[in-house]
């Protein structure tokens, strides 16, 4: 026994990282319900500050590509709450450290790549296509999972992907807001090309994650989550360090500051809340992919996409309508489907444990 409570090893087909972690139900729950909270407060107001930044002026892709993991040093607090222990048992297996530079390494410059396209479409489209195209993401994902992760396609899951798809479309088909005024074709085909291929990279990320989660890192702690979040977000941030000063567009962040128009202080703030933002997000989607799977992980993203209108409503008094309430109402049943699959597989897992521990108990020859 580790921990406070009762230990679980979980060895189910969906659940599959479950095999690495040793949970109580109810701390299996309450992880997954936080990381939940984190993802999708945390992107919706990211995204929400993001554009933000556009809107008031902001021109600089790096700069947005760099926020998106610069606040990474505030994660060390947890970890320094929660730090890395090690089992002596697992330190035979445990990756060289060149094997752990090199996986880092690789995630984070997909991690940097995926930043910049991101922030590149999130300048060039409006909301609506934007969001529209974001939702492929989980269809990458479903493909990317099936080969890489392979991840089991119940009908509880299937059914979750094609509603949360149908969701995310038709929250982009209902959006009315404009694109950037005076945008070139191609401005817009360049748009839609890097948030298609940053929905691709994105999709590939999470899944070559839990791969490392599975086979590489093999930890059951939560600082394996952090330090995954602040390893990555190191390498991305690095690049977007060199992007930033090589494209020379760090040359132009002194005139945008002056002529943001609610100010310099209110320029300051939104960079500085959406670098902390994105942090809260990313701790979410990374505990998501650790505790259940990266398909799972993106399953909220998803779900996020919808939800960001809503705190649309709530923040800037936009307007509510049928098409908005209908959206929602698929995306909670979407994600209602893959919840009550994650509920299935866990109650499985905790039966063939109570079985296996009950033949472990019989006395021989019974
Ligand atoms: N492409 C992409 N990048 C992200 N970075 C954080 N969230 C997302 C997302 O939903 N899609």
């Amino acid at each position: 026994m580790k921990e406070r409570g009762e230990p679980v090893v979980i060895k189910v087909e969906d659940l599959t990282t479950q095999s690495l972690i040793k949970f109580t139900r109810l701390q299996w729950w309450v992880f997954v319900v936080v990381n939940i909270v984190f993802l999708i407060a945390g992107q919706a107001a990211a995204v929400l500050l993001g554009r933000f930044y556009y809107d008031q002026g902001g021109n600089s892709k790096w700069l947005a590509t760099l926020v998106q993991t610069a606040a990474f040093p505030i994660l060390c607090v947890p970890l320094f709450l929660f730090p890395s222990h090690r089992e002596p048992s697992s330190s035979s297996s445990s990756p060289s450290f060149l094997t752990l530079v090199s996986v880092y390494f690789f995630l984070g410059v997909l991690l940097a790549g995926d930043n910049m396209l991101y922030s590149v479409g999130l300048l060039y489209l409006s909301a609506s296509t934007y969001s529209l195209i974001c939702a492929s993401q989980l269809a990458f994902n479903s493909v990317f999972s099936y080969f890489i992760n392979s991840q089991k396609f119940t009908s509880l899951i299937l059914n979750s992907v094609v509603i949360l798809s149908l969701s995310a479309a038709l929250i982009a088909v209902n959006d009315d807001s404009e694109g950037p005024s005076g945008l070139s074709k191609s401005k817009y085909m360049i748009g839609f090309i890097t948030t298609f291929a940053a929905s691709a990279i994105y999709s590939l990320l999470l899944c070559l994650m839990q791969l490392s989660f599975q086979k590489v890192l093999k930890k059951e702690t939560f600082a394996v989550v952090l330090e995954m979040q602040i390893y990555t977000s190191l390498v991305a941030t690095c690049i977007a360090v060199i992007g930033l000063f090589a494209s020379g567009e760090w040359r132009t962040l002194q005139g945008e500051m002056d002529g943001f128009q609610k100010g310099r202080v209110s320029y300051v703030m939104t960079l500085v809340w959406t670098a902390v933002t994105w942090q809260v997000c990313s701790v979410g989607v990374v505990g998501l992919i650790f505790v259940v799977s990266s398909l799972f992980s993106n399953v909220i993203s998803t779900l996020s996409l919808a939800v960001t209108p809503i705190a649309s409503v709530i923040i800037f008094h936009d307007s509510m309508n049928g098409v908005k309430i209908i959206a929602m109402l698929l995306a909670f049943w979407g994600f209602a489907s893959y919840i009550y699959q994650n509920y299935l597989d866990d109650s499985k897992a905790r039966r063939a444990l109570s079985d296996m521990n009950e033949t472990h108990n019989d006395p021989p020859g019974q």
